[in-house]
């Protein structure tokens, strides 16, 4: 059984960095952490040394969603899962892991939702304390993918990898979580036409965070596409906008926990506005949709 810590990281490509980098840190409230070799920048959102890498780009999208495992004992059995189904896992190389901060870290093509997946274990001494910004940021919470194959890609991340089913609205979405971390989805996996990137979350502290943010962003000329509204499925209070190369970013506050052993049995709730929303606000048709395709980093032929 693999264990995972939790969703942990991600990388993004965006098509003016500095335009992108300035927008995390002062409008999200994320801090720039440094630049890498590849003129990536690092910017972090809690404890752990980052979070979120974003590297120059021809078009914006996902290139690495990275999930940390309990420990280096989950890299074995990960292995084996991942060959078993004929997929060719690699090693990143020490110099690589050194830049991330990391221990160790594999990173997978994933066909099913056409992206590439990272499990990796931190360094010993990469996490400290982050004192927040303009929003008391807690956490990195979920990455959803848009894939036209939702229900193998679920049956995948649940039967290979381990991922636990909280809640799926129709056929639409399956949200799941990085089992045993508590929270009700670390992933959601969206039936879409392509391969892409639906949205990145961040988990506030406060209910004022999400007010605070629908003034910030409002002021900065930001595009607020959904929301402020409350998650039936999960319980949270989100609000959704767009980064400057309009991928979809949201902030959600509270979130159902589950418990390792006693977890509550996965639910299919109705394909209908109010199951996305209860407080009934109206999408903008740009939310979710302005993600360019997944890339392939050349850094995943990276080998030991
Ligand atoms: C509207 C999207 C797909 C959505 C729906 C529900 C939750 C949740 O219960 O937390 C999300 O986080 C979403 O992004
Ligand atoms: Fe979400």
């Amino acid at each position: 059984m693999i264990r995972y810590q939790k969703f942990g990281r991600v990388e993004l490509g965006v098509t003016d960095v500095v335009r992108a980098r300035r927008f995390y840190e002062d409008i999200v409230g994320l801090q720039y952490v440094g630049t890498g070799a590849a003129g990536e920048v690092l910017l972090r959102c809690d404890n752990e040394h980052h979070s979120l890498v974003l590297h120059a780009a021809d078009v914006a999208g996902l290139r690495v969603a990275g999930f940390m495992l309990e420990g280096e004992d989950q890299f074995a059995v990960l292995l084996e899962r991942l060959r078993s189904v004929g997929l060719g896992p690699r090693e990143m190389s020490t110099a690589h892991c050194e830049r991330r901060y990391q221990q160790r870290a594999i990173r997978v093509f994933e066909p099913l939702v056409g992206a590439v997946i990272e499990f990796y274990t931190p360094a010993a001494d990469a996490s400290r304390p982050f004192l927040p910004t303009v929003a008391h940021i807690q956490r990195l919470g979920h990455v959803v993918f848009n894939t036209p194959h939702a229900a193998k890609a679920v049956a995948f991340w649940r039967d290979i990898l381990n991922f636990r089913v909280s809640d799926a609205v129709g056929e639409m979405i399956t949200f799941m979580r990085c089992w045993p971390n508590p929270w009700h989805h670390g992933i959601g996996i969206a039936q879409s036409e392509n391969c892409s990137l639906h949205h990145v979350n961040y988990m506030v502290s406060e209910i004022d965070d999400i007010g605070r943010a629908l003034a910030r962003l409002r002021t900065a000329g930001s595009d607020v596409v959904f929301g402020p509204g409350r998650h039936p499925a999960s319980d949270s209070i989100f609000l959704y906008f767009l980064d400057p190369d309009g991928l979809t970013m949201e902030y959600s506050f509270g979130m159902e926990g589950f418990s390792e052993d006693f977890a509550r049995e996965p639910r299919r709730l109705p394909l209908a506005p109010e199951w996305l929303d209860y407080w009934g606000s109206v999408r903008d048709p740009r939310c979710f949709t302005g993600a360019g395709a997944n890339t392939i980093p050349e850094s995943l032929e990276e080998t030991v």
